[in-house]
């Protein structure tokens, strides 16, 4: 099981290009694209998905150039997009069923998958309610049912913790650990949380550009030596913002501990800390070169 994109670029009709040379190999287990609004997140996810084509580069699925054979790779996809849409009069069954019905399923088979991953996705209880009474958490699961209809070999989820509290953000995590196995699950968000605890290897795109696809302990271990604590009076940390790569402030009796990603320490008084993804994150994607796209 292979997903290779070679050196893929996209230009959009109004001259943006929202990807340049973005080569990015995969194989099973769950890769993290993470990167800021407007990096390419999305445009990555529908090539792969075969909504939209490459101006230039190639995608493979086992080897298949899916411009030339897309079938192969649609029969074992299964993609929730950004802006999944659903038709609020049909309750969750009807809903299934009718997306399982686009995707050819067998009647008799589609209705077992259906039972199968409604309880898989805890929806068994409201599995004959109007999908438009359910709150985002709800609607993601049934997003991610139809996306795991075809038990898909590739699974693309774009974003699905927008709008969703942190509830149902931290159960949707739990939920994308217990799908991964033989196949490749790749999730894309803005959000390090997201992706912390889950993700084999983690994507960082950024300007359109692949900043790094590493595991996560090589993105920590770049950043290493490179995060500092610094203690201020709260009436400094404006100016600090300004001069700094500030990752968070915590309130304090004594002041405000500002987190501090820089390669030398920002004060003598800073003590060094151990790195977080966060950390990486911000340092790599503030590390990219100002000509990308
Ligand atoms: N259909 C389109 N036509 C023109 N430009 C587009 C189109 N879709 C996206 N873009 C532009 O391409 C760039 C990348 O957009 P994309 O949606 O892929 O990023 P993203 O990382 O998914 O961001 P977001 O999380 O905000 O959706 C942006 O500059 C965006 O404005």
């Amino acid at each position: 099981m292979q997903l290779q994109l070679e050196h893929v670029s996209k230009q959009y009709r109004g001259g943006v290009w929202a990807l340049r040379d973005f080569s990015l190999h995969l194989g099973p287990g769950i890769v993290g694209l993470l990167g800021p609004n407007g990096a390419g997140k999305s445009t990555v996810m529908r090539m792969i998905a075969t909504i939209t084509q490459p101006t230039s580069g190639a995608i493979a699925w086992n080897g298949a150039d899916i411009a030339r054979q897309p079938d192969a790779l649609r029969r074992v996809l299964g993609y929730l997009p950004q802006d999944f849409g659903v038709y609020p009069n049909l309750n969750a069954v009807e809903f299934l069923s009718y997306l399982a019905a686009v995707k050819g399923l067998e009647r008799k088979q589609a209705r077992r998958r259906i039972d199968e991953l409604l309880q898989l996705l805890n929806l068994s209880e409201v599995a004959y309610r109007p999908i438009g009474g359910f709150s985002g958490g709800m609607r993601q699961r049934v997003g991610i049912a139809q996306a795991l209809l075809n038990d898909p070999h590739l699974l693309i989820v774009d974003e699905p913790t927008v709008g969703l509290d942190p509830e149902e953000r931290a159960r949707f995590r739990n939920l994308i650990a217990d799908l991964a196995g033989e196949r490749i699950v790749m999730l894309s968000t803005h959000i390090v949380s997201d992706v912390e605890a889950t993700a084999t290897s983690i994507a960082l795109i950024a300007g359109g550009r692949l900043l790094r696809h590493a595991l996560p302990e090589e993105l920590l271990q770049a950043v290493a030596g490179k995060v500092w604590g610094w203690l201020l009076p709260s009436d400094a940390l404006t100016a600090v913002r300004q001069t700094h790569r500030v990752v968070n402030i915590v309130r304090r009796p004594d002041g405000a501990l500002a987190r501090i990603v820089s390669d030398s320490p920002p004060h003598p008084d800073a003590a060094a800390l151990p790195p977080s993804l966060e950390d990486a994150y911000l340092y790599c994607v503030a590390q990219r070169p100002e000509t990308t796209v």
